[in-house]
């Protein structure tokens, strides 16, 4: 296979051609496009044009599809300079973006929204292609990503203030204005979700942005920014660049032309996002980070016309995107008089309804994989029991394997010290331990040092509440999971981050606020 770049990747403003990646709404199409032409090259966005890099021969990062390990995209390691005149579009944009009417930002923000939604079946075969995932999980994280855009362009139509009398003789009120310029840093596991829940409201608050996928997964950043171009938002407002953390991320945040960084990723970068901004007191940050989340299942639970649930909840939030979601819950506590029946169910279920290929999809990457791959390892030296799964093949040759390929596994008779139970795995790898008691229950939940979600799974109403609200985790769902209200404040307790986002709170990020007293007189 060469590596010529695709002619209409040169020009992916254009969506109306008939034989690129815009004509692929098949994964057959686009495997075929991918077979026939060798490498795409990803171009940055920047005050609205697509741009190759300022280097002559631009580094550029080998971008692999999990599902197959080919290396099929050529994303651009945009150096420190590219950066900074990206940052400085943004700065351009600001003034009039900032002061451009709510009613007109709304229906930017609208159009990008119908946009998403008109490519849904192209962006969901991109992302399942570029990120391992399964199809229809694309397609739920496609919708989502038009909903972003959706709920915040609805949002700021419907802004209210506080104000307040002082003695009868001061009327105080709430002024909010944008913060300014925000690098927004999305990872690898939901990429054009997770980015547009980034970009939507920093958009709609009236901020504008250089915003930067993973280097794992950039292609429906890239996609994105065509859709930016076609809704025509004023050129520097949205400006996407590509490339690694440590040359291309860190430039961005370490700006001192940057007002605000909205991080979503591993603990690790997330202080050292913190670390780099320290001295820039003034810096809004909003960092979303790891989670290695409790699920914990009571023996009500389990009784007639609870069971079917409790198991397909646990499964789902064990399993779903292969496990790469900071919420999904990879420590199962189970009731010890319901222990035995619930890993048989549980692993009946999972063998049955999680199959690999089907409904599930390939990790990531290659480094991801065996990162994996050493949990399970750890978990054979253990002498842990695998209730299914086991530890798949070493790779080493990225374009031989077939992909990264790593089967849905339940750990039993793991030890609470064991890594496998203390870090973030990120995989499709669950834990199950018995407790005697409610206390025992809520005390392992939280023996962690992150704290995003908990799964709480009882048909007891009173349990319901007294063990919710003594789990430390930002987002606790009982009997269910995942059910997200975009106003409801998402993110995370302890080493799961710092801060806020989702309608208002989005709204405390993205603005600033000052208090103004009017006299009365
Ligand atoms: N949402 C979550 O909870 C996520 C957790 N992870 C965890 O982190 C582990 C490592 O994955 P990585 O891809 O290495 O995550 P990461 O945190 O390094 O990457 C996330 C994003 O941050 C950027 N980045 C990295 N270093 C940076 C820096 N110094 N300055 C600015 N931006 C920087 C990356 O380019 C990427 O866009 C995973 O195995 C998983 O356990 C990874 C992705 C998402
Ligand atoms: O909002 C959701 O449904 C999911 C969010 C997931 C993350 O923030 C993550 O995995 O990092």
């Amino acid at each position: 296979m060469g590596s010529k770049p695709v002619t209409n990747v040169q020009e992916p403003g254009d969506l109306d051609r008939k034989d690129g990646i815009w004509s692929c709404n098949t994964l057959e199409k686009a495997a075929s496009l991918i077979q026939s032409h060798g490498p795409l090259h990803l171009l940055n966005y920047v005050q609205g044009e697509f741009q190759t890099t300022s280097s002559t021969k631009p580094p550029y990062i080998d971008s692999y599809e999990p599902k197959t390990g080919t290396a099929y995209a050529k994303v651009p390691c945009t150096q420190p300079d590219d950066v900074e005149a990206a940052i400085r579009a943004a700065k351009l944009a600001f003034p009039g973006w900032s002061k451009t009417p709510c009613a007109e930002r709304s229906r930017y923000l609208r159009r990008v929204s119908e946009l998403i939604q008109e490519h849904r079946e192209l962006l969901a075969v991109w992302e399942s292609i570029d990120q391992g995932k399964t199809i229809e999980r694309a397609r739920i994280e496609v919708d989502r990503a038009a909903a972003n855009f959706s709920y915040f362009s609805t949002f700021i139509l419907h802004e209210q203030t506080a104000a307040r009398m002082v003695d009868s003789a001061w009327l105080t009120y709430e002024h909010r204005s944008p913060a300014g310029v925000f690098a927004l840093i999305s990872p690898w596991n939901m990429p054009l979700y997770l980015l547009t829940w980034k970009i939507a409201p920093c958009l709609a608050f009236g901020c504008t942005a250089v915003a930067k996928p993973s280097e794992v997964t950039s292609m429906s950043a890239f996609l994105l920014s065509s859709l930016f171009k076609k809704a025509n938002i004023p050129a520097g407002v949205i400006n996407i660049v590509f490339g690694d953390g440590p040359t291309t991320g860190s430039t961005l945040v370490a700006s001192s032309l940057i007002n605000g960084v909205s991080f979503t990723g591993s603990t690790a970068t997330g202080i050292n996002i913190r670390r780099m901004v320290a001295a820039q007191i003034n810096k809004h940050l909003s960092l979303e980070l790891g989670g290695k989340n409790p699920t914990l299942v009571f023996s009500d639970a389990m009784s007639n016309g609870h069971r079917d649930r409790t198991i397909s909840v646990a499964a789902s939030a064990a399993f779903e995107n292969q496990g790469e979601i900071c919420l999904c819950g990879s420590r199962i506590y189970v009731e010890r008089a319901v222990y035995d029946e619930f890993v048989q169910s549980f692993t009946d279920y999972v063998s049955q309804k999680y199959t690999l290929g089907k409904t599930v999809g390939a990790v990531a990457s290659l480094q991801h994989y065996a990162k994996v791959r050493s949990y399970l390892q750890l978990a054979t030296d253990e002498g842990v029991t695998f209730k299914l799964g086991g530890v798949p093949d070493a790779l080493d040759n990225v374009d031989s394997t077939g992909g990264y390929w790593i089967a849905p596994t339940i750990l039993t008779n793991v030890a609470p010290t064991s890594a496998l139970q203390k870090d973030e795995i990120f995989g499709p790898v669950v834990t199950i331990t018995p407790v005697d008691s409610e206390e025992e229950a809520v005390g392992l939940a939280n023996d962690s040092e992150y704290g995003l979600a908990a799964v709480l799974l009882t048909a007891d109403g009173g349990r319901m509440r007294r063990v919710g609200e003594q789990l430390e985790a930002g987002l606790v769902w009982v009997n269910g999971w995942l059910v997200r209200e975009l106003g409801t404040p998402f993110g995370g307790m302890k080493s799961s981050g710092v801060g806020r986002e989702g309608g208002e709170y989005s709204r405390d990020v993205f603005t600033v606020v000052r208090t103004v007293h009017l006299p009365a007189y």
